[in-house]
């Protein structure tokens, strides 16, 4: 018998969805393979959010279908749930309970037990170096420090993979500089999967593979020297606006 292959982190099969006239994703297919950093880039418009919406379970898409690590996302919704770590694009913290009881709150609803939780919530507000914050009030914080919690938060449970929806939405140069190489390193040491939404190329310039979104439909997939390559240009930024302009042209 042929050794059982692992699913891969995320499967994206034919996913459509309409907003009345807007047709928001259009037969979209892609896959995250296991241990990678794999981008999601698209312009304002092109559907990322949607498809996070459907990746996580808010929305139900018109049709295909999504699976994470095997797990299908209509059928075995909670299976599919727990491997996964969410940064939305929206903050979600509570601004008026410290950074320790958001990341408890969220432990609990997760049933994590407390021993466990507040070893997990240590364990990742000192990877992010904002392990003296946890009882500062995040109304007190900056901008940046917010969403390095916001990660925090994400990490509680220990996922096997992380939907960022343009996580570094607000953040000056250096919180986004710092974003990523937190984002990256995690991924090197746990072997985490990441799905990264944004619009910023050179926040995802070192991801393992480039899924290009434009008007909901894959425009390209590929690693980024492979869409550079095929683009005939040396960045992946100058590929992905090469991308999003012979689409518009289409
Ligand atoms: N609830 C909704 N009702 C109607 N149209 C919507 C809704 N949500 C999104 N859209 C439309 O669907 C398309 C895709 O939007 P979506 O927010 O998924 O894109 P995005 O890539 O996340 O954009 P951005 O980078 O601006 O957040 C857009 O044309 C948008 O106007």
């Amino acid at each position: 018998m042929p050794p059982a292959v692992a699913a891969p982190a995320v499967v994206v099969a034919n996913l459509s969805k309409r907003y009345g006239r807007i047709q928001a994703l259009d037969d979209v297919s892609f896959t995250v393979p296991v241990g990678s950093v794999t981008a999601l880039l698209g312009l304002n418009g092109a559907g990322k959010t949607t498809l996070f919406q459907i990746l996580t379970g808010l929305f139900v898409a018109d049709a295909g279908r999504v699976s994470v690590f095997g797990d299908d996302i209509a059928s075995a919704p909670v299976r599919a749930l727990e491997h996964m770590g969410i940064v939305f694009q929206q903050p979600v913290l509570d601004l008026d309970l410290t950074v320790g009881q958001n990341l408890g709150f969220h432990a609990g609803l997760h049933g994590l037990r407390r021993r466990r939780a507040a070893d997990a919530i240590a364990e990742g507000l000192g990877r992010l170096r904002i392990g003296d914050l946890a009882g500062k009030r995040v109304r007190d914080l900056s901008g940046g420090t917010r969403r390095k919690v916001e990660l925090a938060r994400a990490l509680v449970t220990s996922p096997r993979l992380l939907l960022l929806d343009e996580p570094s939405q607000g953040l000056d140069t250096r919180s986004r500089a710092d974003l990523v190489t937190d984002v990256f390193a995690l991924a090197a040491e746990r072997g985490t999967s990441v799905l990264w939404a944004t619009h910023h190329v050179a926040e995802v310039a070192s991801a393992d593979r480039v899924v290009v979104l434009h008007r909901g439909r894959v425009a390209a997939d590929g690693t980024p020297s492979g869409l550079s390559e095929a683009q005939n240009v040396d960045t992946l930024e100058a590929a992905f606006l090469g991308i999003a302009r012979r689409d518009a042209m289409a």
